[in-house]
């Protein structure tokens, strides 16, 4: 593997997804791959388990790891191309890349959405300059249209709480204060239509996704009628892909309840964290012996250092 922006990077799902369940009963057992190379983690935007997870990937893997908050302690970057840069910005992207490519090995970024301007986000520029100026492999940490890393451990996840062959796996929009990306919806319908899963989509009117991942979906308007048999359910919120970065509701009628939960085959709860408690999911569903978002969010370490160790390999 060169570089794990999206599902198009991996050449096998399952064989990776085993590379996964492989590491995570034997850490160590590549622990020298990695010795004498430099993972650097490049952020523009908060994290706790992406940061921790990939941190300790790359510890398992004998590597040693640089981590920058490039926001706060960097020089303000400009990635426009051709800007005349006389405002604000100290520095442009693509020579901040290229430098950062001089000390490290292998380089994470996590860079969000605007939210502002469609083309201009779906255009992912700022991880395409990291791809163009870095000369090293890049990993993506949560890019402005898709989060992989999520998506590979929620698909290992699912295949070890699987009760039957082909699960039926609803990803469902819930409200939120905020207005948030589509990454993570995107990133896992993306991952789940390459899967053996019959996935469904629920969501209010006007929150469809770029159809470009959901292709292999059922989308169904009625979120309970959606629930019906399901063995996972997937929460998450997003902001309007159709009117673009816009929140269109925050009805708490599609709060995940215990009552909705009832309507499922017993189904696990699943969120990628962090979870706004009792606005999308109530507690009692979180709290329940159904919720396995702990054991999701542990599986973000097995699948980093796959990912990291597929790269290695590479490199
Ligand atoms: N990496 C996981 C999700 C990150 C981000 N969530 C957030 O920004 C939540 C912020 C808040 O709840 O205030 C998102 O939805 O893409
Ligand atoms: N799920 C996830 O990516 O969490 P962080 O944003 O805390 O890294």
């Amino acid at each position: 593997m060169k570089h794990f922006t999206s599902v198009k990077d991996v050449t096998n799902i399952s064989a990776l997804v085993e590379e996964v369940l492989f590491l995570k009963q034997q850490p160590y057992a590549f622990k020298h791959l990695g010795e004498n190379k430099v993972l650097g983690l490049i952020f523009m935007n908060p994290s706790l388990r992406t940061r921790l997870s990939t941190q300790r990937a790359s510890m398992n893997l004998g590597m040693n790891v640089i981590v920058m908050d490039i926001n706060k302690e960097g020089w303000k970057l400009e990635s426009r191309e051709g800007a005349v840069m006389d405002g604000d910005a100290a520095e442009h992207v693509k020579d901040a890349v290229a430098v950062m490519g001089q000390y490290c090995d292998i380089i994470g970024i996590r860079s969000f959405p605007s939210l502002e301007n469609r083309e201009d986000d779906y255009a992912e520029n700022v991880l395409n300059q990291f791809i163009r100026y870095a000369g090293v492999p890049i990993v993506s940490l949560e890019s402005t249209t898709l989060h992989p890393l999520q998506s590979l451990a929620d698909l290992v996840t699912i295949q070890e709480y699987k009760k039957t062959p082909k699960p039926k796996v609803v990803l469902t929009w819930a409200p939120h204060p905020k207005a948030l990306p589509q990454a993570v919806p995107n990133s896992f319908a993306e991952w789940m239509c390459n899967a053996e899963v019959d996935l469904v989509i629920t969501h209010p009117e006007g929150y469809e996704l770029d159809e470009k991942y959901t292709w292999n979906a059922t989308i169904e308007y009625d979120q309970k009628k959606a629930f019906e048999g399901a063995e996972f359910i997937y929460a998450k919120n997003w902001s309007s892909y159709k009117q673009y970065g816009k929140i269109l509701s925050k009805d708490r009628n599609w709060t995940v309840s215990a009552d909705k939960m009832k309507l499922t085959n017993e189904a696990y709860f699943m969120h990628c964290l962090p979870v706004r408690r009792n606005v999308v999911v109530d507690d009692e569903v979180i709290d329940s012996p159904q919720s396995i978002v702990i054991k999701q969010a542990a599986n973000r370490l097995w699948a980093a250092q796959a990912v990291l160790k597929k790269i290695l390999e590479h490199t």
